[in-house]
């Protein structure tokens, strides 16, 4: 087969509704932003994908695409060394909270995970194969899950539409949104974003919902809001009682003195979310579960070596989620699939999207018992719904937001809110 050629890349940020969940930062805002990624071909097809929508990410991408013409969709390596010489030495800001420090390389890997994603599904389109086959093939056909529960507020504070979950600010209120969505979605683990209020209470809910659901191991992630003393605390309290307690303190060397006093894992999205950052966190035995996510460590590729990595030094390996759509989900289940140590049931925030938005056409993939099962391609196995698209492209023309910034909207409420870390 001769090379498919990129002839051009459009890129269409949207804006969808997201409920006022609550974390260590401050509060979400009534929406997140994300960005539809088209890479187009000279043999007439097109690779879709789904990446950050703030305008930083916004005008790397855009940096990055002036690069791309002529590029063969299946020369990845090309397509990382264009976007390096064309994004390469920019230290970006990080396109959404609590996901750790920024760095140069970090920034280039942000791009070439948006590009390198579609052109995955341009030559899943060009071959009739699913994503998971050119990944080394599905070890699994169904990709588990975690539910995501978060502490927050019935409304927004302003005019904003309300989101079906109601209040959830105490361990009942917890075990309330586990319940309902573990009937709706199946999910056979949960996981508590934690940082919001002081230890104790949020002690409470993990030993609540393990009453409420004894056989579904529990994760707490209070977002390295704890100092190291309240961090040795929480871990003592909830020794054995969860799977694992996810960065409950800043840094490295933090981590590394809570992992020296607990046999509880500790995981993180934080203090290692770039290449660059393991070997300090091997060498201290800081965590024993890195939390992949291919929109920031630099796509598949680079998950796939993360994985072999984790193998290597015996680190279990799981994956993080921010707010997305459906062309996420669906990348995520073809990676899930076909990475055989990513055996911990994935992050989602499939649940605290609105239904009646996503940009997949169908409505987007269906979680069946906490799963999804790899759709059958080609490609991502998913497409794109214009109509949708153009809707929600229209919600963030109109909506006003432009950056991630949950300690600003927390402001609205709490004007003396700094955001500051670690609080407790
Ligand atoms: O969406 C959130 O509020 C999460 O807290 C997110 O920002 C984190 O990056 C993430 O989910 C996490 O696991 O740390
Ligand atoms: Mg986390």
């Amino acid at each position: 087969m001769s090379g498919l050629r990129i002839t051009g890349v459009t890129i269409t940020p949207v804006a969808l509704k997201d409920p006022p969940l609550l974390n260590a930062s401050g509060v979400h805002e009534p929406y997140a932003l994300r960005s539809i990624v088209e890479v187009h071909t000279d043999a007439g097809i097109t690779g879709i994908n789904e990446a950050y929508g703030d305008d930083a990410t916004l005008a790397l991408l855009a940096r990055a695409a002036d690069g791309l013409a002529g590029v063969d969709v299946f020369d990845l390596n090309e397509l990382s060394r264009r976007i390096a010489a064309a994004v390469g030495g920019v230290e970006a800001s990080s396109p959404t909270e609590l996901i750790g420090a920024a760095s140069g390389d970090k920034t280039v890997a942000q791009a070439v995970a948006a590009f390198e994603v579609a052109c995955y599904d341009a030559q899943g389109r060009a071959t009739g194969r699913r994503v998971a086959d050119l990944l080394g093939g599905a070890v699994r056909e169904r990709v588990d899950f975690s539910a995501y529960l978060f502490y927050k507020w019935a409304e927004h504070p302003g005019d904003y539409e309300a989101d079906p979950w109601g209040e959830a600010l105490d361990p009942d209120g917890i075990v309330k949104q586990a319940r309902r969505m573990v009937d709706r979605y199946g999910f056979g683990s949960l996981k508590l974003k934690g940082g919001v209020f002081a230890p104790e209470e949020e002690i409470e809910a993990v030993r609540a919902l393990r009453r409420e659901f004894p056989d579904r191991p529990v994760r707490l992630d209070p977002n390295a809001n704890w100092t190291v003393p309240t961090s040795h605390r929480v871990a003592e309290a909830l020794a054995g009682e969860l799977e694992y307690l996810e960065d409950p303190t800043p840094g490295i060397p933090g981590m590394a003195e809570v992992a020296a006093r607990t046999e509880l894992p500790l995981a993180t999205n934080m203090c290692v979310t770039g290449f660059e950052e393991i070997p300090e966190a091997v060498r201290l035995g800081a965590v024993q579960v890195i939390l992949s996510d291919h929109h920031f460590w630099g796509g598949f590729r680079a998950t796939q070596a993360l994985a072999g990595i984790c193998q290597t030094f015996g680190l279990g390996l799981s994956m993080h989620s921010n707010t997305h759509l459906g062309v996420s989900l669906a990348a995520m289940v073809h990676l899930g699939a076909a990475t055989p140590n990513l055996t911990y049931a994935l992050d989602t925030h499939t649940p605290w999207k609105w239904e009646s938005e996503d940009v997949v056409a169908g409505g987007g993939l269906r979680f069946v018992d906490g799963a999804v099962t790899v759709p059958a391609g080609p490609g991502l196995g998913v497409d794109l719904d214009r109509d949708a698209v153009a809707r929600l492209h229209e919600q963030y023309l109109t909506c006003g937001f432009r950056r991630r910034d949950d300690v600003g909207w927390m402001r609205r409420v709490r004007p003396d809110w700094t955001g500051k870390r670690p609080r407790f």
